[in-house]
């Protein structure tokens, strides 16, 4: 038996299912958790020494690739001094400072701990500054697992074909209205009937949690339209995009901004941060400043203020996005390539450093048609892939995530390895 499994059967006896956080379980591919020893740029390595490239980059904060030497260095600096205080530091000033400059919708940023502190938060300041109740989600989206918005999301929910979570309240649950990405006749549709009740729009404006979906052509444009004609507020959650899409996120890739912005993943460097931000006039109603309470032991914290700032740092420098996209093109021409030759239905959906290989073949644009995909010959692939050494995240609904370490060798391994994996998928699921 590996060491992985061994540790698995341990951690079951004394962790929920084995795992903090369902999406890392491996239900839908029908295979155990690896346990992971340790990273080094583009590759991990599990406890029984096997090695990995790495596309799951603990699910988006690795941009820079796994132990980047100036983000440990920073930590290792930062560590001497202490690693929480619950008092202000000029780190929190710093890290704030670098993301109100980076992203144009902000003005003012509060902190918290992890995305699903940020979109809750957020929902909260929403209600609280217009008055009103409800708000529309895109099936699915997945922003974290607070109450409102655990009905009909992306990721973990979808990847165990579970309609939501048990221990909602149905009150709660009312409150959310749910509408199909892409689709604003729909929308439009739901304003007629509840105008002056939407306290806010939320979404991925690039979706990674039911796989990599881009917006249509104009479809983030006339979200900003009705939200504002119905002074609903516009939440854009780039927990996963921001800082990764492009500096300023994917409303500076698509020149939309919303009213208000969360973000996790990057800006904590690899350490557990979310934060929110948006116009001063709406931040300003956050306690102690407004009424609308929100708060934190932990948040600001110097350790994870500092792995922010210095991977922030780095993703400033000249160039990055552009090498990213060209990491991207790279591995998206070679598997094209492979689809081809192989003759099977895939879709390969990517923007940026995000991708999907979606077993479908239809185009998918929406929840129904991600929906649609093989999720029987995504699991053939995904073990396929596991085996010859590449580590992808374990549902057909999730978004990879390429890095800066991501060289021209890894890439070239991932498109061989890719090459066998669908010849295994065409074969074994008879495509
Ligand atoms: C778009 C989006 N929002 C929110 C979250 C929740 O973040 P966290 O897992 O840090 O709570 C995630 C990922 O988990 C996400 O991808
Ligand atoms: N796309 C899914 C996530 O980013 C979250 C991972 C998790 O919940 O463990």
């Amino acid at each position: 038996m590996s060491k992985s499994k061994e540790l698995f059967s341990e951690a079951k006896k004394y962790i929920p299912g084995g795992v903090n956080s369902p999406a890392r379980a491996f239900k839908a591919v029908e295979n155990d958790p690896l346990f992971i020893e340790q990273g080094k740029g583009a590759f991990i390595y599990d406890v029984d020494g096997k090695k990995y490239i790495d596309y799951v980059g603990s699910w988006g904060p690795m941009i820079l690739g796994h132990n980047h030497p100036a983000v440990v260095e920073a930590l290792q600096q930062q560590l001497m001094k202490g690693s929480s205080f619950g008092a202000p530091t000029k780190l929190e000033t710093i890290l704030a400072e670098m993301v109100v400059e980076g992203v144009s919708s902000v003005d003012k940023v509060r902190m918290v701990n992890s995305g699903t502190e940020a979109t809750m938060s957020a929902l909260r300041l929403a209600r609280g500054y217009t008055g009103r109740t409800k708000i529309i989600k895109m099936e699915g989206c997945y922003h974290g697992h607070g109450d409102s918005l655990l009905v009909e999301a992306g990721s973990g929910i979808t990847t165990l074909g579970i309609a939501g979570s048990a221990g909602v309240p149905a009150k709660m649950a009312e409150e959310t209205i749910v509408v199909p990405y892409n689709d604003i006749s729909a929308l439009e549709e739901v304003f007629k009937e509840y105008s002056q009740d939407v306290a806010a729009v939320i979404l991925e404006p690039v979706t990674g949690n039911m796989g990599v979906v881009a917006p249509k052509n104009g479809y983030l444009e006339s979200l900003r339209e009705i939200t504002k004609k119905y002074g609903t507020l516009l939440i854009f959650d780039e927990v996963m995009t921001g800082f990764r899409l492009a500096y300023g996120g994917a409303q500076e890739l698509y020149q939309v901004e919303p009213d208000l912005t969360t973000f996790g993943k990057i800006i904590g460097g690899g350490l557990p941060v979310g934060a929110y931000g948006g116009k001063r006039e709406i931040m300003n109603y956050i306690a102690p400043e407004g009424p609308v309470y929100q708060a934190g032991t932990l948040s600001g914290n110097p350790l994870a203020m500092t792995a922010g700032i210095s991977t922030l740092k780095l993703l400033k420098e000249e160039g990055v996005y552009n090498t990213l996209e060209e990491k991207g093109k790279l591995l998206e021409a070679g598997i094209q390539e492979n689809i081809r030759k192989v003759d099977i239905p895939v879709v390969f959906s990517r923007i940026g450093s995000m991708f999907t290989l979606f077993f479908n073949g239809s185009d998918v644009t929406d929840y129904q048609s991600a929906k649609g995909s093989n999720t029987k010959a995504f699991s053939i692939y995904f073990n396929k892939m596991l085996e010859e050494g590449i580590y992808l995240p374990p549902s057909q609904f999730e978004a990879n995530f390429i890095s800066l370490t991501h060289s021209k060798d890894e890439i070239e391994a991932t498109v061989e390895a890719n090459y066998k994996a669908l010849l295994e998928v065409k074969e074994k699921a008879k495509l």
